[in-house]
């Protein structure tokens, strides 16, 4: 019976020194990993994620070619037989090998990979390894082998997917891009009536989260004509909200030439509700710049990249037929690209497998760089996965202590809980409202905004 190792234990089960990888016995291991969303996720979600990649090209093959060229053609064959190799080392369980493509990443990943082995004293394997790595990595070898192709390098095997998700959450864009239009063309607000739009705008972009391709039960758009009232009705389901500290925090500052960093996480209904809060954070005058971190590879289905940020702005900029607001906002979009107000990274840090308690030491620029804002905005899922270091802590945990150093500047978390792990709770929280919803920590139904100053 394959075994997951380091990994969120589904439920409340476990907590012996809040850790995991130090519990030993294969008994137990095996009771509890076969209950864990990350076994399921590795043996039933993986190996459809490759098997969607695979059908995927073989629907758009003539497309593809016709966009690439003649010699895609072949190629492609080549490219399929690699994913199906690919599912078939995940089903069967074989060891993880270094990468052996060029892309800039993979002396990191093949670090990684050398320190796991010693550490586990043998190659990792996908069901004998943290749930983090196994996952990640699974990115980073569908990137690889279009990387080791001659004609498909920057193929990006979701991009239709985004595209499409973006389009049919066009209705709520147009909702929300009214609304926030009219926003930033209010003058006089007070700095209460400031403080509840922004507070409600990282709602929006906190629940823009449910909108993640790689969940399982998919996003349900919702019945309300208003997504905004329908947001306010959601209150009851953010268990823990910090929100108030973003406003005091932003407003205490006083900093000449404030950053934020916003750490984005999906493309399509999400990264547009993060530029519409950006837009707000700018317009109210909270910062003078924000720094957007987008993925460098395609990730996690769904996660943000360059190209993905660029299209919604053209995309935007298309729109009139359905609202005058979306080409209005995608005009301030580009012009805050332009004056250097926004700038939009891609570090290699994020696609990487490691916890953020190790960016100090893995990438010291990156950290620095962070160090500099007045606020680090992170959204989704992953990126908590990532904050707390991919462990089953107590759920009354502190989110301080779950952090392990990870500090570079005052942060918050916008999540919706999509993976069995969770600190910060109130004594009884947990168990209350796992008794309301069995899978509450994962469903995507319920979330947290929480801070760390
Ligand atoms: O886009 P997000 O919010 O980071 O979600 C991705 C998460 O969703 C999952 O795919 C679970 O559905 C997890 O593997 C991952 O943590
Ligand atoms: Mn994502």
């Amino acid at each position: 019976m394959p075994l997951l190792r380091i990994i969120p234990v589904s439920g409340l089960h476990v907590h012996q020194n809040n850790r995991l990888d130090i519990v030993t016995t294969r008994i137990f291991d095996q009771i509890i990993f076969e209950q864990s969303f990350a076994y399921q996720t590795v043996r039933d979600r993986l190996p459809v994620t490759i098997t969607k990649v695979i059908d995927n090209l073989v629907r758009d093959k003539d497309q593809i070619v016709q966009d690439l060229g003649e010699f895609t053609k072949e190629e492609m064959k080549e490219v399929i037989g690699s994913f199906s190799k690919l599912k078939n080392e995940v089903q069967t369980n074989k060891p993880f090998e270094v990468l052996t493509s060029d892309g800039p990443d993979v002396s990191s990943w093949n670090t990684y990979y050398e320190r796991e082995r010693e550490r586990e004293g043998e190659k990792p394997r996908w069901f004998h390894t943290s749930w983090l790595y196994a996952e990640c990595y699974m990115y980073r070898r569908i990137h690889e082998v279009f990387e080791l192709s001659t004609s498909m390098k920057t193929f990006d095997p979701f991009n239709k997917q985004k595209k499409d998700a973006f389009l049919n959450s066009l209705d709520l864009i147009v909702f929300l891009g009214n609304h926030v239009m009219q926003l930033l063309r209010m003058k006089n607000l007070s700095q209460l009536e400031m403080k509840e739009e922004l507070l409600r705008l990282v709602k929006v972009t906190l629940w823009g989260n449910q909108h993640d391709l790689s969940h399982p039960t998919g996003y349900k758009l919702p019945e309300e004509a208003n997504p905004l009232e329908h947001i306010d009705r959601l209150n009851e389901y953010i268990l823990i909200d910090d929100s108030h500290h973003i406003w005091s925090t932003l407003t205490a500052s006083g900093k000449a030439n404030a950053v934020i960093d916003i750490v984005n996480d999906n493309a399509g209904y999400e990264i547009f509700t993060d530029l519409c809060l950006a837009d707000v954070l700018c317009t109210f005058s909270l910062t003078d710049k924000v720094r957007f971190h987008v993925k460098a590879l395609p990730w996690f289905i769904s996660d943000t990249t360059k190209h993905d940020f660029f299209w919604v702005l053209q995309k935007l900029a298309d729109l009139s037929c359905k609202s005058s607001s979306l080409p209005a906002l995608a005009t301030r979009w580009e012009e805050h690209l332009q004056s250097g107000r926004w700038v939009v990274e891609a570090e290699d840090f994020w696609t990487l497998p490691h916890a953020y308690n190790e960016m100090k030491a893995t990438d010291n620029n990156l950290y620095t760089k962070l160090s500099e804002a007045t606020l680090v905005i992170f959204k989704g899922d992953l990126n908590y996965r990532k904050l707390v270091g991919e462990t089953n802590w107590l759920p009354t945990e502190s989110f301080t202590n779950a952090l392990q150093g990870f500090h570079p500047a005052p942060l918050v978390t916008l999540r919706t809980l999509k993976a069995d792990l969770i600190c910060g709770l109130q004594p009884g929280q947990a168990e209350m409202t796992a008794a309301k919803s069995h899978n509450w920590l994962t469903s995507g139904d319920y979330a947290v905004i929480q801070f760390d100053g």
